[in-house]
């Protein structure tokens, strides 16, 4: 196809409002793309490689504006067309301004000679050739190859070149419309489609097998170790919610760190084992992370993909703040120092694929089961014992779901996510199956009222405590907040309650009301077991409000005005 036809269908594209003209547009353009169909149907969405690889064209803006300066004439420099963009904020435009003289111009560095029309193929080879270009020298080899598509553009090619160059496609075609538009030049249902580029991500790929081989060969394409698959992703939500809607819910600790994806190949068809390793928006973070790949690499013995979170760590294996696994990333080109400074581990919650097995049809039981197993070093070991394990509880008692989230607390994770267990792996969606506990909105200030003495290792601190409002002079219990708190502020705690104490029975204690705690709760419900009348569901420690006095702890009418 030239270049030219697909230009002229873009800017027709970019023309049209409605999503209907936009899919029979996009229909024609791939019914008439022939061998160039891979091609065409990744370039109509701004994207010249599959949408896993989309980052690799690799260059910088100003590379761009010298390529077209060069192309515009001896008079032209880049300083002038990045002005000219300051002015009219869209390179597309600029391109288009510039007469690059079209066919008849140059074509220094092409191969078809100066008269032939500029090929979407050629176009395809050239950005291939820019990306792989690499090391010293690289910048000029990439400004003589895009100088030498411009330099053979009409305007509205120039237009079109420009904005795929620079990822700024933007005419308005998103996936569904590739979707819809092979579903209807090819004769396949939509969801197969769908399907097709879940498993895929390559949206040439898929049209170029609904066109050969139709629906059977949609339904064969499978997931590929190696090749990265979009993640699930989680609605807010709460434990009553998800209690309603599934029989149980799986519950998880929700890691707080960066989302990757573990492609493992023991083999690699070479007797060589590859690793993997991709990001949430699928770029390959291998590099960055050198403990991943030999987690996989010690562990694995079989084609693997996996879903997780990897998580900073300090030197007593305990969580460290999301920010500490961004400072990774962003030293990938010192990664031997940055590991000294910052060690990550991964944590792996679901398995997509296993030994020849894709499970993205299985339900979460079934997958994790495979993940458990895949890491266990036997079936008799303890899953509490399997490193890069997240563990994953069933329960319909939201007693212990309490108690999960204050585990997660207390480990310093982030809290808790929900999850169907009967549930699919939906790529890229943001479906209801998951759900992350909501962040508390609102918080109540109690008066600590009462507590108790822990147990063993917490035998010398006060833990689990009464909290209560105030009901004009009086005082009345509205729950108990129990762990979800570290052992250093238990400590603090303690010493600032004991000398509050003033009766002692066994393990409870009572306190004068003299402390106010500030705590999140999910929901507040009317329940018989506090004298309120009131109960906080899912109460979460926030912090001791020590510039509030006792008056100042919130009241049983502000209690009813937030649960109203
Ligand atoms: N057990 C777990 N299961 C699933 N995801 C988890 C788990 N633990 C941690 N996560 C992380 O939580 C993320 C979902 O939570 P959250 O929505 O807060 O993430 P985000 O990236 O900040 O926001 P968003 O997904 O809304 O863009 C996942 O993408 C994953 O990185």
């Amino acid at each position: 196809m030239e270049f030219a036809t697909f230009a002229d269908r873009a800017a027709a594209i970019d023309a049209e409002p409605a999503d209907l003209e936009i899919v029979a547009h996009v229909r024609d353009l791939l019914e008439n793309a022939n061998d160039d169909l891979e091609i065409v149907a990744r370039f109509v969405q701004g994207r010249v490689f599959p949408a896993w690889r989309s980052r690799t064209l690799d260059i910088g803006p100003t590379t761009c504006y010298e390529a077209i300066a060069r192309a515009a004439g001896t008079n032209v420099s880049a300083t002038d067309v990045e002005d000219r963009l300051a002015e009219i904020g869209e390179i597309g435009e600029v391109a288009a301004g510039y007469d690059f003289g079209g066919q008849q111009g140059l074509g220094a560095f092409t191969e078809g000679g100066a008269s032939d029309p500029l090929t979407v193929r050629e176009v395809f080879e050239t950005l291939s050739d820019l990306a792989a270009a690499d090391g010293s020298g690289s910048h000029d080899t990439k400004v003589d190859l895009l100088f030498g598509l411009f330099n053979r553009c009409e305007s509205a090619e120039a237009r079109y070149l420009a904005r795929l160059v620079l990822s700024e496609m933007r005419i308005g075609v998103g996936e569904g419309a590739v979707r819809d538009a092979i579903s209807e030049a090819f004769d396949v249902p939509g969801e197969r489609v769908e399907r097709a580029l879940q498993v895929s991500n390559d949206y040439g790929q898929v049209a170029r097998v609904a066109r050969d081989d139709g629906l059977e060969g949609l339904d064969a394409m499978d997931l590929e170790v190696g090749r990265p698959v979009q993640a699930m992703l989680a609605q807010a939500g709460t434990v009553t919610d998800a209690l309603e809607e599934w029989d149980e819910a799986a519950v998880e600790w929700k890691y707080d760190g960066a989302r990757i994806q573990l492609h493992y190949d023991p083999e690699n068809g070479a007797d060589v084992a590859t690793t993997r390793v991709f990001s949430r928006n699928m770029e390959d973070v291998t590099d960055a992370l050198p403990e991943v790949v030999e987690f996989a690499e010690a562990t694995l013995t079989e084609p693997t993909i996996l879903d997780g979170e990897v998580v900073a760590v300090d030197d007593d294996g305990a969580p460290l703040p999301f920010q500490e696994v961004l400072k990774r990333f962003r030293r990938k080109h010192d990664v031997a120092k940055a590991r000294e400074d910052i060690e990550v581990r991964p944590v792996f919650f679901d398995c997509l694929h296993a030994d020849g097995d894709d499970l993205l049809e299985e339900p979460l039981t079934t997958r994790h089961d495979r993940l458990e197993a895949l890491l266990a070093d036997d079936q008799t070991q303890d899953p509490e014992t399997v490193d890069g394990l997240s563990l994953c509880w069933r329960t319909d008692d939201p007693e212990r779901i309490e108690s999960i989230d204050a585990e997660a607390l207390e480990a310093r994770h982030e809290g808790i996510m929900l999850k169907d267990p009967e549930s699919t792996y939906s790529p890229g969606r943001r479906g209801k199956h998951w759900r992350k506990r909501k962040p508390d909105v609102e918080t109540l200030d109690c008066l600590i009222t009462g507590a108790e003495w822990g147990e063993g290792r917490r035998a010398t601190f006060l833990g689990t405590f009464e909290l209560s409002v105030r009901d004009g002079d009086t005082l009345e219990t509205v729950g108990k907040v129990a762990t979800g708190i570290t052992d250093e502020k238990l400590d603090d705690l303690t010493d600032l309650l004991e000398p509050y104490i003033v009766a002692e029975d066994g393990q409870d204690v009572d306190l004068e009301p003299e402390i106010v705690l500030e705590v999140g709760y999910e929901e507040i419900q009317t329940s018989p077991t506090y004298s309120s009348g009131y109960a906080l569901r899912f109460p979460r420690f926030q912090g001791v409000r020590h510039d509030k006095d006792p008056a100042d702890a919130d009241s049983l009418e502000r209690l009813e005005r937030l649960r109203a």
